[in-house]
């Protein structure tokens, strides 16, 4: 087999807290191919940062170990660290230098002297070429992301992890920053992302791997997971509430209702419990499946799912 871009073996952690130790990640074990864009998701504690936080050196593993292009993490730090580049959540800057400095300052950390043409096409890349000389402490939330962004991507890392880079950006930089991590990607990166927007990770990633609490409960090609949701979606609109029976089914977000049918007679069958109840219903669709609903399915299921690997 060839050798994986990243590899984690049997990873845990556990945290010292005041009420005693927590365990925020059981026995992870996860291969990355080379020149894969995979998706890392789960809801909000599930362990994705800790995860990343291991590999990037930030923080130990209670148990088990993570090899980057065969150099492990803890014993090899300096190699393992020169092929990733991560895109950290946080935004943390001196906010005195300018936007070229930073980058130029992030070079020298990883001895690149002449890296001023591949800076030059970062800040082109991520439209940051008009901000080059603005301090940091004069950039919006926005621009300082793209910073973040380019900075991690300063030493051409053959690996490039990203920590939910889009939360909480518009969406010209989404698009800015997906046309150029898909063209990376292209290029022979391997892409390693963490997202809460599912229509992003159906988009762009080859495969998806599900963390709950701590474990990995999928891991397969996008493809595949979307079509072994063997169900469609009655999706509608109402300002009215369900029935009990079908609120139980629902997936209810504002005015929009989702409920999962597997065919043409379960669709009839709802629409006419909802007549019966006398809920107006507008914008009615009937929609295959998609990412959100398989996660969704997933989260909401017993533990320890059998996984193609
Ligand atoms: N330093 C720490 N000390 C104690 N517990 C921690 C520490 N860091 C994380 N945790 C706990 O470990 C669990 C996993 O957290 P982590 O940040 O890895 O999750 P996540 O999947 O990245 O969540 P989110 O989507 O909210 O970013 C959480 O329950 C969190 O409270």
């Amino acid at each position: 087999m060839p050798q994986a871009a990243v590899s984690f073996q049997s990873v845990s952690k556990t945290y010292p807290t005041p009420g005693g130790s927590f365990q925020a990640l059981f026995d992870v074990s996860l291969d990355i191919r080379e020149g894969e864009f995979l998706g890392l998701l789960g809801p909000n504690g599930a362990g994705k940062t800790s995860l990343i936080a291991i590999l990037a050196g930030l923080a130990r593993p209670t148990g088990g170990k993570v090899l980057v292009q065969g150099f492990d993490v803890q014993k090899d730090y300096a190699q393992a660290r020169q092929r990733l580049g991560i895109v950290p959540q946080e935004l943390a800057f001196d906010p005195f230098f300018s936007v070229r400095e930073t980058l130029q300052f992030q070079s020298g950390y990883f001895g690149l002297r002449h890296n001023d043409a591949w800076i030059d096409e970062l800040l082109h890349q991520l439209g940051l070429a008009d901000k080059a000389d603005a301090n940091m402490r004069q950039l919006s939330g926005g621009m300082k992301r793209r910073v973040l962004v380019a900075q991690a991507l300063v030493h051409k890392p053959p690996i490039i992890v990203l920590d939910e880079p889009t939360a909480g950006v518009d969406v010209e930089l989404r698009q800015t920053l997906w046309h150029f991590i898909d063209r990376l990607n292209r290029e022979g990166h391997t892409v390693l992302l963490t997202t809460h927007y599912l229509e992003e990770a159906e988009a762009l990633c080859h495969r998806i791997a599900m963390l709950k609490r701590g474990s990995l409960v999928a891991l397969d090609d996008t493809t595949r997971l979307l079509a072994s949701a063997s169900h469609n979606v009655l999706q509608f609109k109402t300002d009215q509430r369900l029935p009990d029976a079908l609120a139980a089914l629902a997936r209810v977000t504002g005015r929009v209702v989702q409920i999962p049918a597997r065919d043409a007679a379960e669709v009839e069958r709802l629409l006419a419990a909802l007549r019966e109840a006398a809920v107006v219903i507008s914008d009615m669709e009937i929609r295959r499946a998609d990412l959100e609903d398989v996660f969704v399915n997933i989260m909401g299921q017993q533990e320890s799912l059998p996984f193609a690997v």
